[in-house]
């Protein structure tokens, strides 16, 4: 279903009018058949969310004049836009008979006509399912490298992610640092608590890790009550800093529970990036900071100084 939502620079549309029936006193669109029939074929060939709104825009001009086009959906936190935008838009929302689809922005320089809106929608009608199979696939994907409980990403989201960065971050010879992080005596929290509450504590943990970082960072859940976090463009000492800010954001959270509150802490290991390490060396180092964190006592971060020897020698 596309609705039309609003258009401006011409006269007020009712909103949240559905276009799908036209009425008889709405232009009919206007579109050659085989313009249809190629546009709908060529939307078939891809589920990549980003491929088929790329072919649909290209194709759309060929139709109506359109400068810009945006489409965004909040629910799956999706947003892409194409081409420049232009003073003069009209927006649609889209739906299935199940499904939100998201919104679809075209703008111009010049107003948007009646007819033109009406061939807009008119293709608009061929995008909505192909839309709808590419946004289950991206969902698909974006599950297929989540950790169910916590939302971190997985350990397949972790090689993928952390082999490409080390790469990046040697050719563009920036810093790029991993911290290790383990809950403290997670055990004694399921056999006190409950499996429940140890899989809440394991949600606020990536909660928290997540409202310390940047959105250019990543959390990993890299085990049971273990994560990794990626730190994209850190050295050691601002690593060193966000370590504890993690830690103490940690141990700043308080669980309620009919057995009475409780609050628990993390140990973090550090380790920052050099010329030799491979993206297993780096996590390896981080992993033994973390180990020494463990045998000093717990809840303290620990940097792995090798890098600095090794780059004042
Ligand atoms: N609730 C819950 N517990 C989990 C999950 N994954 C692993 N665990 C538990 O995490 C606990 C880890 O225990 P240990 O490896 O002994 O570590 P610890 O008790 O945190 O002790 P230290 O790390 O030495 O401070 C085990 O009891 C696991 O069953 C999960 O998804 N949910």
């Amino acid at each position: 279903m596309v609705t039309r939502l609003q258009s401006s620079g011409r006269a007020a549309l009712t909103e949240d009018k559905q276009v799908t029936s036209f009425s008889d006193l709405m232009p009919k669109p206007d579109i050659k058949p085989e313009l249809l029939l190629k546009l709908s074929s060529r939307l078939q060939t891809t589920l990549e969310l980003e491929l088929l709104l790329d072919i649909f825009f290209n194709e759309i001009k060929h139709a109506v004049l359109v400068d810009s086009m945006c489409y965004s959906n909040s629910n799956q936190n999706l947003l892409n836009s194409y081409g420049k935008v232009g003073i003069h838009s009209c927006t649609y929302r889209l739906t299935t008979h199940k499904d939100y689809m998201g919104e679809l922005t075209f703008s111009r320089s010049t107003r948007f006509r009646e007819h033109e809106l009406a061939n807009i929608e008119g293709l608009i009608s061929t995008l909505v399912y192909p839309l709808r199979n590419a946004v289950h696939y991206t969902e698909a994907l974006a599950a297929a490298f989540r950790d169910p409980l916590t939302g971190a990403g997985n350990r397949i989201a972790l090689d993928k992610t952390l082999s490409r960065e080390v790469e990046l971050a040697k050719r563009h010879s920036q810093p790029l640092s991993v911290l290790m992080l383990d809950i403290d005596h997670f055990k004694n929290v399921n056999d006190t608590y409950g499996h429940a509450m140890g899989d809440e504590v394991l949600k606020q943990v990536v909660k928290s890790i997540t409202a310390c970082i940047r959105q250019t960072d990543m959390c990993f859940r890299y085990g049971g009550e273990e994560f990794l976090i990626m730190l994209a463009s850190a050295d050691s000492e601002g690593a060193h800093r966000i370590a504890e800010r993690i830690r103490y954001s940690i141990e700043a959270a308080v669980f309620t529970h009919k057995k009475g509150s409780l609050s628990i802490t993390s140990s973090i290991g550090s380790a920052t990036l050099f010329a030799s390490d491979t993206m297993r060396s780096i996590c390896e180092r981080a992993d033994s900071a973390l180990y020494k964190a463990k045998n000093s006592g717990r809840n303290q971060v620990i940097t792995d100084h090798e890098e600095i020897l090794l780059a004042t020698n």
